[in-house]
């Protein structure tokens, strides 16, 4: 049978219009409208799209955004200066430097220059370790999303045994790490697989959530699904189809079209984990802006 379409985009735009009121309380009660800066260095034209994406989706709900473009050759210096500046700024609650970075650019470096206060997209070593105690901090986006997107469609989390096929610092460790905490939306019993691994399918076959991120297009197959499984795709990448308009085509790291006559539910790419990681950026930043009122 077909597996149910978890639609991401659904969800997101259910959280966005609750987050819309939050931002007009917030407005009208204590006269703060939470700020978002966005930093791009160089010129990935898919960094571009999801810098647009971003700005307009604060835009839409009410969050300031400002963008701030540097050069491709711009240099370490300049951009941790930048990154200072924002820090001190009080309209600004949140600050992304979107990645990768140039070559020439240290990433860990950035990173921890971003204040953790303001670092909504959670990659900050403070808010790693607070998400590994379970400790109140700014959870990553992406991962935030896929948790959000489970428990809204329903599927229970407590006990369930996720399989993760990935362990990117930015979305396989981190969701590890959200599903295994003793806290609500959470409790899971995971798995974490990796190219290492020994008989892949054998394990993935066991889950009940089985998460892909592992950044190979259309890896998982019906094969290494369960009828059971509700399998969520973070997969986001771009392959060449002389046959679109834009001469590529987006798919996700599941082979959509078999799993989904498999597995009982399933997310698709576009329109699945994509918006969510959107939306908790703005949930982080809304959040940002509330605790700075207790500052
Ligand atoms: N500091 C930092 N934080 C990030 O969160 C971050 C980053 N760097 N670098 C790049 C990745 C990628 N990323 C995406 C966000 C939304 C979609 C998204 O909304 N995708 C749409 C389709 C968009 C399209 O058509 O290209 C969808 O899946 O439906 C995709 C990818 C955030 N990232």
């Amino acid at each position: 049978m077909a597996a149910t379409i978890i639609d991401g985009k659904k969800i997101a735009e259910t959280i966005q219009q609750e987050l819309a009121e939050e931002i007009k309380q917030l407005q009208a009660e204590h006269h703060l409208t939470p700020g978002l800066a966005v930093v791009l260095v160089g010129e990935n034209p898919a960094s571009k799209v999801y810098v647009r994406n971003k700005n307009k989706a604060c835009h839409d709900i009410g969050i300031y955004s400002e963008q701030h473009n540097l050069p491709q050759e711009a240099s370490e210096q300049e951009l941790l200066a930048l990154i200072q500046q924002l820090n001190h700024d009080d309209k600004i609650h949140g600050i992304l430097v979107q990645l990768p970075l140039p070559d020439h650019i240290d990433e860990h470096k950035v990173i921890n220059t971003i204040l953790p206060e303001k670092d909504v997209d959670g990659f900050h070593p403070v808010n790693i370790g607070k998400l590994m105690i379970g400790e109140k901090g700014f959870r990553p986006c992406t991962p935030f999303g896929v948790q959000k997107m489970l428990s809204y469609s329903g599927v229970p989390i407590d006990g369930a045994h996720v399989v993760v096929v990935g362990r990117s610092n930015i979305v396989g460790k981190p969701i590890a790490n959200m599903l295994l905490q003793k806290q609500p939306d959470a409790n899971a019993t995971v798995t974490v697989c990796h190219s290492r691994t020994k008989d892949l399918a054998a394990i993935t076959r066991q889950a009940d959530i089985l998460i892909a991120a592992i950044g190979q297009p259309e890896m998982i197959t019906a094969e290494m699904v369960s009828e059971n499984a509700v399998v969520i795709d973070v997969g986001v990448n771009r392959i060449e189809d002389p046959a679109s308009k834009t001469g590529y085509r987006l798919v996700g790291d599941v082979k959509f079209d078999e799993v989904s006559q498999k597995c009982k539910a399933i997310s698709p790419v576009p329109g699945g984990v994509g918006p969510m990681t959107i939306t908790m950026l703005l949930y982080n930043t809304v959040e940002s802006a509330k605790q700075s009122l207790e500052r």
